[in-house]
């Protein structure tokens, strides 16, 4: 497990990336409802601001009462969450997966007016809706990370509830989820321990280095996931190796400065790890792409060449039996005017009949005259 004060992964970093960079950051704040995502970003606009460091704020919630932040673009301002749930007869849920479908149509947009801002903004935040698998397993949340990921150093901010995580078992459930979103977006992951201003964040940290610390506090939780949480703690150790954790206070601030430097190292982790990685892919998606079209285009000459090869075939066999005609027969031209007309053999036969019987007769007449005009 890395946190943000790690001084190896602050030695990689030479200069703040936030500087460097020409295209801002972009954080997608996901996390279950109520753990603190809307006042996260409340906090950290107001913090960035003070900072001179103006963030471009996205509200992606199309269902969300008031954004209690200045946000640049408004999903609310494109898609009426209330008139959609009505059009298409669907309950709440239904209606907040359909708004986002519908606004993930017109994302292009929306990346047009982030790189407008590139030049004097370095952070693009992006919050999401309470229902958290509208946006991780949804149509629309793919479109959303996977263009961001594409086109910008992009981040993923899951807030969790720290107060709530006190408990082992809501704690592992919390890190089964961040686990399954790190590796179905597969994008540089940050977990933001909210609300350390009422429980610390320390026993957290602990668990997730040390086994037997959370074993120990599992044994004491008496409910029947238990045992279940206990077995799937080992399979997360891997997860906790490279995960960086964050202590922070959506109401005090505190933890920002730990924050940036976290979202510093992650957009390194971006650059050396998720970029060649997408590159490698798109390699492979072009090379397969030239496979595909190479077989389809080998395929396309063997069909052809056996076409031409048939063809051949066929005009020879054609040719033979002319010859045999012209063979045959004493005129060839006549015999490739009839050429294939039904009962043509047969006419040919009788007339070489009728033939041969009248040279036959001619013949016969003929002896007969030598003989008579022979002296007796
Ligand atoms: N003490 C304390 N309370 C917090 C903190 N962050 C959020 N809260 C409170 O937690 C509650 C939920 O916060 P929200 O920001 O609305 O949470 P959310 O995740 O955006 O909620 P949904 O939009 O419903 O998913 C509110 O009452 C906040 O005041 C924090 O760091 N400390």
């Amino acid at each position: 497990m890395a946190t943000a004060e790690d001084p190896e992964k602050k030695a990689e970093i030479d200069q703040p990336l936030l500087e460097r960079h020409k295209k801002p950051v972009c954080l997608i704040v996901l996390g279950m409802a109520g753990s603190g995502k809307t006042t996260f970003v409340q906090q950290l606009t107001g913090l960035l601001h003070m900072k001179k460091k103006a963030p471009y704020v996205i509200n992606l919630d199309p269902a969300c009462r008031e954004v209690p932040y200045p946000v640049n673009i408004d999903i609310r301002d494109t898609v009426n969450y209330k008139e959609v749930m009505k059009q298409y007869s669907l309950g709440p849920n239904g209606g907040i997966v359909t708004s986002l479908n519908l606004f993930a149509t017109k994302f292009d947009q929306v990346i047009k007016l982030i790189e407008k801002k590139s030049e004097n903004t370095e952070i693009a935040i992006f919050d999401t809706p309470g229902q958290i698998e509208v946006f991780t397993w949804s149509a629309s949340g793919s479109i959303i990370s996977e263009t961001l990921g594409a086109l910008f150093p992009t981040v993923v901010v899951y807030v969790i509830d720290t107060v709530r995580s006190v408990s082992p078992v809501t704690f592992m459930s919390n890190m089964l989820y961040a686990c399954s979103i790190l590796y179905k977006l597969r994008l540089p992951f940050i977990i933001v321990m909210n609300k350390i201003d009422v429980v610390s964040h320390k026993f957290a940290l602990e668990w997730m280095k040390d086994f037997e610390m959370f074993e120990e506090a599992v044994e004491r939780d008496k409910s029947h996931h238990a045992n279940l949480s206990r077995s799937l703690s080992l399979t997360l150790d891997e997860f906790y190796k490279d995960i960086t954790t964050v202590g922070f206070s959506a109401v005090t601030g505190e933890g920002f400065e730990e924050f940036l430097a976290a979202v510093d190292a992650a957009v390194v982790e971006y650059e050396t790890e998720y970029c060649p990685e997408h590159d490698r892919l798109l390699k492979l998606q072009a090379e397969a792409r030239t496979k595909d079209k190479d077989r389809q285009k080998k395929k396309f000459q063997h069909d052809f060449d056996n076409d031409v090869q048939a063809q051949s075939v066929s005009s020879a066999t054609s040719e033979i039996l002319l010859r045999n005609r012209a063979i045959g027969g004493e005129s060839s031209s006549d015999d490739e005017e009839h050429e294939g007309r039904p009962g043509d053999d047969d006419d040919e036969e009788d007339r070489v009949g009728q033939k041969s019987f009248h040279n036959f007769l001619e013949e016969q007449k003929k002896k007969q005259q030598s003989k008579s005009n022979k002296p007796s």
